[in-house]
């Protein structure tokens, strides 16, 4: 029997339904062993002990930023970050690279700038954009997982970046997806309540010049956290997520809900798996570890939209996920230079560093203080991405068969982030100064280490990096997940719109 290339000893191993001490023996990049592995059996051996051995995070929601802005973010720095808070695999969004991938060129674009440079693996979402509906068969054929357009405008206003959809695109765009047989991801959130808000917001900012106003006693200069969190309401979100489900439900397109931030938005998408639509949502690891409050106290490191909310909107979240009711946590990894975290709320770049953090805040919080199980915070990191968008069972679940993508934790090392810990090329993050009660040890992708605590990420061995160094000379072995077939149904979806007579 040909020995196993690896076999990691004695952690507790964190399985779809339980928690079990085991040894896990990998082969060729794969689990091929759960059970008792003797000294023999294996090449190399890691101990295990006191560590718990998941199954690494499938992040479906990044911004590396490449090509075109890889001064905010790239997928070496990324990956990087990713790797070290225990992913092994994510999803980049269409924006914020120039150009946006909303055509084969721009993807391809895209992939030559992460080929060799990603630590880790990736797939790769297609945007829906006004004036391109012509791209989505072309870039379905080329392999994107599926695509995402913006219901409210995206922050960048340059010509060449991407455009958020009106109701015409959305509506059409639903149509072809559907047909195409991929999911469509929306940021759901109502542009003309959002921009009416802001617009007088900003009207309100500039009558007051040099000025401020008295916040409960105090006097502020400038737009608060309220303020801003006031032109993104909870009901912006509401009737965004509504129609783009009434349209769905035409159109039988397949929705993915990104970074839903409340509990009315939940409900709604829970009523309408009720009816069997195939949909499903996303939360992130901020709405339901910050608030309002910190984005008063940290200022706009804290910024995103949809906004951070308020303590009881963030425990009404807790709820519907102990009930079940969110799908998957992602991080929106949204990042930029830091220059672009400063001034005014309103006019700081909105979005959050956290792709690093996202594992350890929701072991931290989920099961240090909320009672969630192991199982349950796998199933959001891993187990539903991977079934979602079509890399399960080869990902998102610690099975013999299964890559070799694991997380291995240390639920008693408690430790205070530092900004020098952060592999972000932009060192800023909201999670800076906080405590964890636990800590990524250390990470593998495919059964090689990427990263272990104390020493760092290891984007590649010498004979994978030769020839596939990027630009500047690192390289990283994570290969693209080049998506085929249909995905799967959202759970509970049933395909009953022939019963129905519902033409396509
Ligand atoms: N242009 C962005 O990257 N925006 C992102 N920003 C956030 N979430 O604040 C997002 O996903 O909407
Ligand atoms: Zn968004
Ligand atoms: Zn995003």
């Amino acid at each position: 029997m040909e020995k196993l290339d690896l076999a990691i000893r004695g952690g507790s191993v964190v399985l779809p339904d339980e928690v079990r001490r085991m040894d896990v023996g990998i082969r060729a990049g794969r689990i091929v062993k759960l059970g008792d592995i003797a000294a023999d059996e294996a090449k190399e051996a890691v101990d295990a002990r006191g560590l718990h051995v998941m199954a690494g995070m499938i992040d479906v929601h990044v911004h590396l930023n490449e090509p075109g802005l890889g001064d905010w973010e790239g997928f070496e720095s990324g990956s990087a970050a990713l790797a070290a808070g225990g992913c092994t695999a994510y999803l980049d969004m269409p924006l914020n690279g120039i150009p946006p991938t909303v055509t084969v060129r721009a993807l391809e674009r895209k992939l030559a700038a992460a080929k060799g440079r990603s630590v880790v693996d990736y797939g790769c979402w297609g945007g829906l954009v006004p004036g391109r509906l012509d791209e989505l068969e072309p870039l379905a054929a080329a392999g994107v997982v599926g695509f995402k357009a913006f219901m409210s405008a995206p922050g960048d206003p340059s010509e060449e970046a991407f455009r958020e959809v009106d109701d015409a695109t959305l509506l059409e765009g639903m149509k072809r997806i559907a047909r195409l047989g991929k999911v469509l991801a929306l940021h759901a959130e109502s542009e003309p309540i959002v921009a009416r808000l802001t617009a007088e917001a900003r009207e309100r900012l500039r009558s007051r010049p040099g000025g401020g106003k008295f916040v409960g006693g105090e006097f502020r200069v400038g737009t608060s956290a309220a303020d801003y969190s006031a032109t993104r309401p909870v009901e912006a979100e509401l009737e965004a997520v509504r129609r783009a489900l009434r349209f769905a439900r035409e159109t039988g397109c397949p929705l993915h809900f990104v970074h839903i931030s409340s509990a009315a938005a939940v409900a709604a998408i829970r009523a309408a798996k009720e009816e069997g639509m195939d949909v499903t949502l996303e939360t992130c690891p901020h709405y339901l570890t910050l608030t309002e409050d910190d984005l008063g106290r940290l200022g706009s490191v804290a910024k995103c939209a949809p906004p951070l909310r308020s303590e009881a909107e963030r425990d009404r979240l807790w709820e519907e996920i102990r009930a079940g009711r969110i799908d998957m946590i992602s991080s929106d990894h949204s990042p930029c230079p830091t220059s672009m975290k400063t001034g005014d709320l309103l006019e700081a770049w909105g979005g959050i560093s956290g792709a690093q953090s996202s594992l350890e805040l929701m072991i931290d919080e989920g099961v240090g203080r909320r009672g969630l199980t192991l199982p349950q915070i796998s199933r959001l990191l891993s187990s539903a991405p991977a079934k979602r968008f079509g890399l399960y069972p080869d990902k998102g679940e610690i099975a013999v068969g299964s890559h070799a993508d694991l997380a291995l934790v240390d639920l008693s090392a408690g430790y205070t982030l530092e900004a020098g810990d952060l592999y972000y090329r932009h060192k800023h993050s909201p999670y800076v100064g906080r405590s964890f009660s636990c800590r990524v040890a250390a990470t593998y992708s495919r059964g090689r280490l990427v990263y272990r605590l104390g020493e760092g990420v290891f984007p590649a061995v010498a004979e994978e990096a030769a020839g596939a160094a990027g630009p500047e000379g690192a390289a990283g072995a994570g290969q693209w997940l080049r998506a085929g077939g249909r995905p799967v149904a959202a759970p509970g979806f049933r395909d009953d719109r022939a019963a129905r007579g519902r033409s396509l």
